[in-house]
């Protein structure tokens, strides 16, 4: 990340850049393969409801927040059925504009719409029991991912977890000078999860997504 971490400057402003002009559709979010956001979108389920409850030790299903929103794709079929109340976070203020009206009846549940780049959004202290960071972490530095990672932990309720679901690559980071992101393979994913000083508690790749793409891995936090 060498190069990026001399201009990150650029780095950030042509992601933003980038992101204006994409359509505020599934499809927009997903780089044209909006046909898997159902096969996505039913992993993560599966996923979360094995931390969720009310035992001992499980996690609690007041508070959600959703990282790179864009238009709510996630908080609409994922977040606001298990959650009650959702907060969106991203830098395109057209994709959260479009989230008002594509989340319906049930983005009356949504608590804020923050238009800020992860590297500098602080979210409250203790207020959510998933933070959802999906398909956004190569939009941030390696320094900015780590301290980004400590400020939603400081930001758990008791229980409470973090999610990376993201493309991992076989090896080292990969550049891509479309959407001015990288993508990192999975032990440096791990490394920089570690150095926030998280710990994995369960971690899963995404199964039937198409095989020309990145895997994609899932990983909860705390
Ligand atoms: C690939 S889309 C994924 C959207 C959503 N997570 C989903 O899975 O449907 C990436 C999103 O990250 C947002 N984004 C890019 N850079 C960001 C940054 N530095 N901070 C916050 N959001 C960012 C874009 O505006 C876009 O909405």
């Amino acid at each position: 990340m060498g190069d990026i971490v001399e201009d990150q400057a650029s780095f950030y402003s042509n992601a933003e850049d980038y992101w204006k002009e994409v359509a505020p559709t599934v499809d927009g979010m997903l780089g044209g393969y909006g046909s898997i956001s159902s096969i996505d979108i039913n992993g993560s389920k599966a996923f979360l409801k094995k931390f969720l409850g009310e035992g001992e030790g499980k996690t609690g299903t007041g508070c959600a927040l959703d990282c790179g929103a864009g238009i709510g794709r996630i908080t609409k079929r994922l977040l606001l059925p298990l959650f009650r109340t959702v907060d969106l976070v991203d830098v395109t203020k057209e994709f959260l504009d479009k989230a008002r009206s594509y989340l319906g009846d049930d983005g009356k549940r949504v608590g804020n719409y923050f238009c800020c780049g992860l590297q500098e959004f602080v979210p409250e202290a203790g207020r959510y029991d998933v933070i959802w960071i999906q398909w956004v972490i190569g939009h941030l530095t390696d320094d900015h991912l780590v301290d980004f990672l400590q400020r939603c932990q400081k930001a758990l309720r008791p229980n409470g977890l973090i999610i990376i679901k993201d493309n991992v690559s076989y090896e080292g980071v990969v550049p891509d000078e479309v959407d001015s992101s990288v993508c990192r393979d999975l032990d440096i994913v791990r490394r920089l999860v570690g150095q926030a000083g998280l710990r994995i508690v369960h971690e899963e790749q995404q199964l039937n997504f198409p095989k020309e793409i990145y895997q994609v891995h899932t990983l909860a936090l705390r």
